[in-house]
């Protein structure tokens, strides 16, 4: 029963990859023509404001960009959500090359990369540690990344990564509108899922675009240099940090478009 244990247990996060009883996890495949299309489902409205940029830091998974989140200076609000939901950091899912690295895949196929935009219900819960642990407590945007033209606004972003090499580093950030990383095609699929990385709690509301963005080669070529490990440890480059498919049980993938 070993390889068994060895098999649930993902390299990356050392915890079983299934959540015993999970019936709502995720990254899952989006098989296009089992979407259905709701005609109640409301356009996406997405207010942020850039000076609530803090900073860029390297958690040792990805590499996250963290916002101001103790006002409602920076929410969406629509779409499938009862209540506005405020912004409180974005970080991306890639692979070691351009074959995978999204987590969510659509008909089977994978994109380089997958951008995370996440939100949190401050209307119901105080803090964002509660709504992690509530069914309505999380709203994440996600956005394909395809390899194509090169990405101006994520240009910003990748010329300071050097600066974020390694483990646990940090770096001022103070003026970042993340709006510019969104497609500006409204269509999206939406389903119940959770997060993608410890503690994997049920409590995502998943807004997927449609639409990817495009980036180049060498903007990719930036999230792969840098490292899981902290300064002075043996170097491990930060690839793959996306977590395998999870069954889709009893869930429906809606749709805003036909
Ligand atoms: N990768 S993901 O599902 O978007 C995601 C978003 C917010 C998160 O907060 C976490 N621990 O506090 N994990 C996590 C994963
Ligand atoms: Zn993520």
């Amino acid at each position: 029963c070993s390889y068994r244990l060895r098999d649930a247990l993902h390299p990356l996060w050392q915890s079983p990859l299934t959540i015993p009883g999970g019936t709502r996890q995720s990254p899952i495949n989006i098989q296009w023509r089992d979407s259905v299309y709701d005609p109640f489902l409301k356009p996406l409205k997405i207010s942020y404001d850039p000076a609530t940029c803090l900073h860029i830091w390297n958690n040792g998974y990805s590499f996250l960009v963290e916002f101001d989140d103790s006002t409602d200076r920076s929410i969406i609000v629509g779409g499938p959500l009862e209540n506005q939901y405020r912004l409180k950091q974005f970080h991306f899912h890639w692979g070691a090359i351009n074959e995978w690295g999204s987590e969510h895949t659509v008909d089977s196929k994978f994109y380089p990369a997958e951008l995370h935009l996440v939100h949190w219900n401050a209307v119901v819960y105080p803090t964002f540690e509660e709504a992690v642990m509530e069914g309505n407590g999380l709203a994440v945007i996600g956005v394909f990344l395809k390899l194509g033209e090169h990405h101006e606004g994520l240009q910003t972003l990748v010329d300071a990564l050097p600066a974020v090499k390694h483990k646990d580093t940090v770096i001022e950030f103070d003026v970042f509108d993340p709006s510019c990383l969104i497609p500006s095609c409204p269509d999206y699929w939406t389903y119940a899922g959770s997060l993608t990385t410890p503690p994997l709690t049920e409590s995502v509301t998943w807004i997927i675009k449609k639409k990817p963005i495009e980036v180049d080669e060498n903007q990719l070529e930036a999230f792969r240099m840098l490292l899981f490990t902290s300064d002075g440890e043996e170097e491990k480059r930060m690839v793959d940090n996306f977590r395998p498919l999870q069954p889709l049980m009893n869930r429906t993938v809606r749709s805003s478009f036909q």
